[in-house]
């Protein structure tokens, strides 16, 4: 695991309703989470702007999704890698589970992902209007982060464009321990390929934060109203490695069931970083790139490489020799054949316990 463990989380309170742009407050909160970003690569938002019943409702439909069968779940195809359905299993026993809607803050993606988990039901309604309200709820606080951090480095005529260009992937995810009772540690340690990445969850602990500049794992302890925010590997690039994408991984010991959300957002736009964030302590790091070539790209690097952030350096990293000219790397292929939240590695056997992984859409 490396680093010794904490528990002061450094948690950020980003539902003051005084917090108005402008306001004292929604300045120093922003000087806040820029810091934390720079720091940790991470923070947990203390979030409430959001109807108390949602956790739970949303924590329901997904209890429902994933229990259905293995041959209804597999239907969620998707040519993005991890946008689709995920599973792990131990002694053939699924023991992580993860289905992508993709675009959930969309009604109609909604709709059409929920006629395709439930064809005979003329009713889907309620599971649409939970994850739909759940997904633009945390883009609501996705793109107040975006806002402040933006606005924090002066760079706030960006913003709108960055937003406007934004889409995002919701995944609902299920642990639980392996069928010989040894703790889950599955998930292992990675960096997700997103600009921001948003996890929230029920109340069995088991996800793991690494401090950047502190070198420490820090437990992450649940609530309903605590989100923990991070930094993806494309966020990295575009803010020069000021933001370092942040190292997470999930040991889960319960008999109970884990239930986490992933809420992931990528950019449509090219990602260039900004020249304000270029200065002599801080060389251009990275050429522009499309992000959805970026996530093609860890696509195609060998499965103990695609947890590391270091594969976007080789994709889009300025190195001595080619800093002299910056040209793009190339565009995704077409159609669209990327992506993904997370990098977790792929087929991580350990022989402790014969893991036989098989990831689907991937
Ligand atoms: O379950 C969690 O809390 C972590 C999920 C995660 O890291 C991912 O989906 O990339
Ligand atoms: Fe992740």
């Amino acid at each position: 695991m490396g680093g010794n463990e904490t528990q002061d989380l450094p948690v950020i309170n980003l539902s003051d309703k005084n917090m108005k742009p402008g306001t004292e407050l929604w300045n120093s909160t922003r000087n806040s989470v820029r810091e934390a970003m720079e720091h940790h690569g991470w923070f947990v938002a203390e979030y409430n702007s959001f109807p108390a019943e949602l956790h739970k409702s949303v924590l329901e439909a997904s209890k429902e999704l994933l229990d259905l069968p293995p041959e209804v779940k597999v239907k969620n195809e998707n040519h993005k890698a991890g946008h689709g359905y995920i599973t792990m299993s131990s002694d053939d026993q699924p023991v992580h589970e993860g289905l992508g809607i993709d675009q959930a803050n969309d009604i109609q993606q909604c709709r059409r992902f929920s006629s395709l988990m439930w064809p005979d039901h003329h009713n889907n309604d309620r599971f649409c209007e939970t994850v739909n309200a759940y997904a633009k709820m945390q883009a609501e606080l996705e793109q107040l982060v975006i806002r402040m951090l933006f606005e924090s480095y002066n760079l706030e005529r960006y913003t709108e464009k960055h937003i406007r260009g934004s889409r995002y992937l919701l995944r609902l995810l299920k642990y639980r321990r392996l069928p010989n009772g040894e703790p889950n540690r599955k998930f292992i340690s990675h960096t997700d390929k997103s600009f921001i990445s948003i996890l929230h969850q029920n109340h069995i602990t088991g996800l793991m934060l690494k401090s950047e500049k502190e070198d420490v794992w820090y437990p992450f302890i649940p609530s309903p109203t605590k989100f923990a925010v991070i930094a993806g590997d494309a966020i990295m690039a575009w803010s020069n490695d000021r933001i370092k994408s942040c190292y997470h991984k999930v040991e889960m010991e319960s008999v109970e069931m884990r239930y986490s959300f992933g809420f992931f957002s990528f950019q449509e736009n090219m990602i260039s970083t900004p020249e304000e964030m270029v200065d002599k302590d801080h060389p251009l790091a990275y050429k522009p790139f499309h992000h959805d070539g970026l996530l093609a790209f860890y696509e195609t690097v060998e499965v103990h490489l695609k947890a590391h952030r270091t594969m976007t350096k080789a994709y889009c990293g300025i190195t001595a020799s080619s800093s002299e000219s910056v040209s793009p790397p190339p565009p995704p292929p077409q159609p669209s054949s990327s992506s993904s939240g997370d990098s977790r590695e792929k087929t991580a056997s350990r022989s402790s316990d014969a893991i036989s992984q098989k990831i689907t859409n991937t």
